[in-house]
């Protein structure tokens, strides 16, 4: 391929072949890019438009779109002039030209490999000057420090593009990470109720957390506890509002930390106390690293560019989006399910990119209608999810709230009447007997947790009053699980 010839150092002529193809193979199949993309960035690459080609493949993969020729176009200066043709036609010439997509992790390797042979090669010319001109404030000593230091920064580029650093050298490395994680605080955001930190350990950064619940189960209640409760320890928090406006969740956060009933602060009935609490609140808050942050409809890369932002401006440890169901899916064209996926991969990306923790909220489907009509249990199972079980890979951490009150006071009336005989009891009136027993009470149920064990249901206390989740020490025993 000879469309652009570019400025290759001649002593490093194989980097260009292989920077093409590696484009050419990626825009054939945008799945290629999750294969290079631990160890190769665009500052890896030499030519200055094959820099921003990759980046912009990264950033629309990483939202989960698919990068072609046509996608990438509006983001790159396509009618520039390059080797005698557009950036457009250039981008297609590299899909024509590509010969397979199977090779990419070893294009990757090759354009790195060249890379740091470059580095390698220019830091040795620099120190060569410095040792032969000797400024006046070097010394033979400190010219070995910085040669030795800027060797280390190439090799450390070295292991990370293998991908495959031996064990025997990860390991130390991973131990001292872990010691320094276990007394450093600041490295894990605790739960605002203890049994969610004991079924689901802490919140960490990088990570996709689902948490799923009925439709006014509590996920909006329960986030604004977190962000707050996470803010309050100085970790900056923030809640991604797409249903609810942000007065609405600010008022129902004041309602919570005030403990005055949200349906008085709503309509502003309000007594002289009150009136002076929530005054209080509204001090106390000023300072607080909390932000809610109201959506309209909204897309993957909407909330990539926001958190982006945010992230840059001033930080930001805890993004809580409330919920998945109102974000646009990316890839009309594929299958719904593959579309879901496809928003949780990118959901992925963007925690892991900005080290941010990311809780999506995840609305339950009412599958478990059909279930209790056949005489199942109503308790979420992993299924009930918006877009199927298949999220789960995506999730290092997914627990339902389950709060059985409102789904029993929902299916009661639907109960046709039923003769019985004289001492037992209808099944209606048997239900009405379970919405009293579960009356206030809610469940953390853990369906998955890549780093510890799963399956632990502790029980909390929801007060419908303040919308506020409490916590209690009672585990849900076995005979009380079978009768829900
Ligand atoms: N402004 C309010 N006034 C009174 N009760 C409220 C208010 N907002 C929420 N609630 C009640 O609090 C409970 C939990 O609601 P919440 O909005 O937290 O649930 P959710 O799981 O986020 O629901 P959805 O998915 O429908 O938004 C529900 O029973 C709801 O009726």
């Amino acid at each position: 391929m000879n469309a652009y010839s570019g400025n290759v150092k001649p002593a490093l002529p194989d980097a260009l072949e292989a920077e093409q193809a590696l484009l050419g193979a990626l825009m054939q199949n945008s799945d290629a890019y999750w294969r290079v993309a631990a160890f190769l960035k665009p500052i890896h690459f030499m030519e200055d438009i094959h820099k921003r080609i990759y980046e912009t493949i990264g950033t629309m993969v990483s939202q989960g779109r698919s990068a072609n020729p046509i996608t990438l176009k509006p983001y790159l200066p396509a009618s520039e002039m390059i080797g005698g043709i557009t950036v457009a036609q250039y981008l297609v010439q590299l899909v024509a030209e590509a010969v397979t997509v199977i090779n990419a992790y070893d294009y990757g390797r090759a354009i790195i490999e060249v890379w740091a042979r470059s580095q390698i090669i220019s830091q040795m010319e620099d120190i060569i000057q410095m040792a032969r001109t000797m400024p006046i404030d070097m010394t033979p000593e400190k010219i070995i420090a910085h040669a030795a230091g800027e060797l280390t920064r190439i090799a450390q580029e070295g292991n990370e593009r293998a991908g495959s650093t031996k064990y025997g050298v990860l390991l130390p490395a991973a131990v001292t990470k872990a010691a320094q994680d276990s007394d450093n605080t600041a490295a894990r955001i605790p739960w605002v109720l203890p049994e969610m930190s004991g079924a689901l350990g802490d919140i960490r950064r990088g990570n996709l957390i689902g948490f799923m619940s009925d439709s006014g189960g509590g996920k909006t209640s329960l986030s604004l506890q977190q962000c707050r409760f996470a803010a309050e320890r100085g970790f900056k928090s923030a809640l991604f509002s797409i249903e609810v406006t942000e007065e609405e969740a600010a008022l129902q956060a004041a309602a919570q930390s005030t403990r005055i009933s949200l349906s008085r602060i709503d309509n502003y009935t309000l007594d002289t106390q009150e009136t002076a609490n929530l005054e209080r609140e509204i001090a106390s808050s000023t300072d607080l690293p909390f932000y809610i942050v109201g959506f309209g409809e909204c897309s993957l890369s909407d909330i990539r560019i926001k958190a982006e932002a945010m992230v840059k401006s001033h930080g930001l440890d805890l993004i809580v989006i409330d919920h998945a169901k109102m974000i646009s899916l990316p890839n009309p064209k594929d299958m719904f399910a593959e579309r879901v996926n496809a928003l949780y991969r990118g959901l992925k990306a963007i925690a892991k990119n900005l080290n941010v923790a990311i809780v999506i909220l995840i609305q339950r489907n009412d599958e478990w209608k059909g279930r209790w009509k056949a005489g199942g249990s109503i308790r979420p199972i992993m299924g009930d999810a918006y877009g199927g079980s298949s999220v789960k890979q995506n999730l290092d951490v997914w627990f339902s709230l389950y709060r059985p009150e409102p789904l029993y006071q929902e299916l009661i009336p639907t109960m046709p009447p039923e003769r019985v005989r004289e001492g037992e009891l209808t099944k209606k009136q048997v239900m009405l007997g379970k919405l009293e027993q579960c009356r206030s009470r809610a469940w953390i149920i853990n369906h998955k947790r890549r780093r510890g064990e799963p399956g632990k249901s502790p029980e909390i206390r929801f007060d419908g009053e303040y919308t506020q989740f409490l916590s209690t020490s009672e585990q849900l025993d076995e005979a009380f699980e079978g009768f829900l």
